[in-house]
């Protein structure tokens, strides 16, 4: 697989004069989104999921572009895990499209979607890592599956992976004995270990403290700015989406389709849909039907 050409980074903030007065960090990105030029490298388009003849959602389409972190968010049981799993084909939609790189994801030529599957990286919130195997060996799987790279070979390319997300030490540790924000760290490493171009994150932050789960955030955020991967991220948690998002579109279980698409602090701060108002603002909603 060819590199990724780096990303685009943004100077760094200019530093504060000493006579002004101490700034709070910002948990907003310090650094420019790709913009609207950049190529897209998932197209959406008229995407529906339904279950069993009840629709989900219908409708959607939006493009997600190289090298930005593009958030899929809304309330509980609004179809996020089912947008993410139609996007990488693991099912066949009720209606619409999908392409990733150029390719539609359901391609009826096999070895052109196992292609394509391969060059995805995926996070799912349950992926857990194989208890009986240490940290090296679990993100050294995908490598033995999908390469021909000697053992030895495959143990540095683990490592690696597990240096870029801050366990370089903790590789020959078992799961159980680590953190859950390891194990998440652990979760990226692995599906970080064929170099994806694109990765997806189902819930990164599910079930971890604030602290924790800023900690993930920058590291999310730094692999982006650092690798110029591009990131598709499911989570209903205002603070990582405003820390990491560079867009978003937000689904709404009652519209069953997508309501809003922008930049996250926009959303915030000129909506007027008052789903997404209260979303952003943390309001109470009414009773709706
Ligand atoms: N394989 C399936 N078969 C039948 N129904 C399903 C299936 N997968 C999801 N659903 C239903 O589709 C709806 C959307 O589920 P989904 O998990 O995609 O929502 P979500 O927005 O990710 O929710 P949450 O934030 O609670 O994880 C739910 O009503 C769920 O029960």
């Amino acid at each position: 697989m060819s590199p990724e050409p780096a990303r685009q980074t943004s100077p760094e903030p200019a530093r504060q004069a000493s006579s002004e007065p101490a700034q709070p960090a910002s948990p907003e990105p310090a650094r420019q989104a790709p913009g609207p030029e950049a190529e897209a490298v998932i197209r959406v388009r008229d995407l529906a999921v339904a279950f069993g003849g009840r629709t989900i959602f219908s409708g959607v389409s939006f493009d997600v572009r190289r090298g930005e972190v593009f958030v899929i968010l809304g309330g509980s049981g609004c179809g996020k895990s089912s947008l993410l799993k139609a996007m990488i084909g693991l099912f066949p939609p009720a209606a619409g499209t999908v392409e990733i790189l150029g390719q539609p994801v359901l391609s009826e030529d096999d070895k052109a979607r196992q292609a394509l599957l391969r060059r995805l990286g995926v996070m799912w919130q349950s992926g857990a890592l194989f208890g009986s195997m240490t940290l090296a060996e679990n993100v050294e799987l995908p490598i033995e599956r999908h390469t021909r790279l000697p053992p030895r070979a495959r143990g540095e390319v683990a490592r690696a992976k597990l240096g870029v997300v801050g366990l370089g030490d903790a590789a020959g540790r078992l799961p159980a004995e680590i953190s859950g924000g390891m194990a998440k760290r652990a979760g990226i490493a692995r599906a970080m270990a064929l170099d994806p171009p694109v990765l997806f994150l189902d819930e990164p932050s599910a079930g971890l403290d604030p602290i924790t789960s800023a900690g993930l955030d920058e590291l999310i955020r730094g692999i982006a700015r650092d690798l110029g991967t591009t990131f598709v991220v499911v989570t209903h948690e205002l603070q990582s989406i405003l820390a990491i998002g560079d867009r978003c579109i937000m689904l709404d279980k009652e519209a069953k389709g997508m309501i809003a698409e922008g930049d996250p602090r926009v959303l915030r701060d000129t909506s007027e849909h008052p789903v997404v108002r209260a979303f952003f603002r943390r309001e109470p909603m009414a009773e709706r039907g």
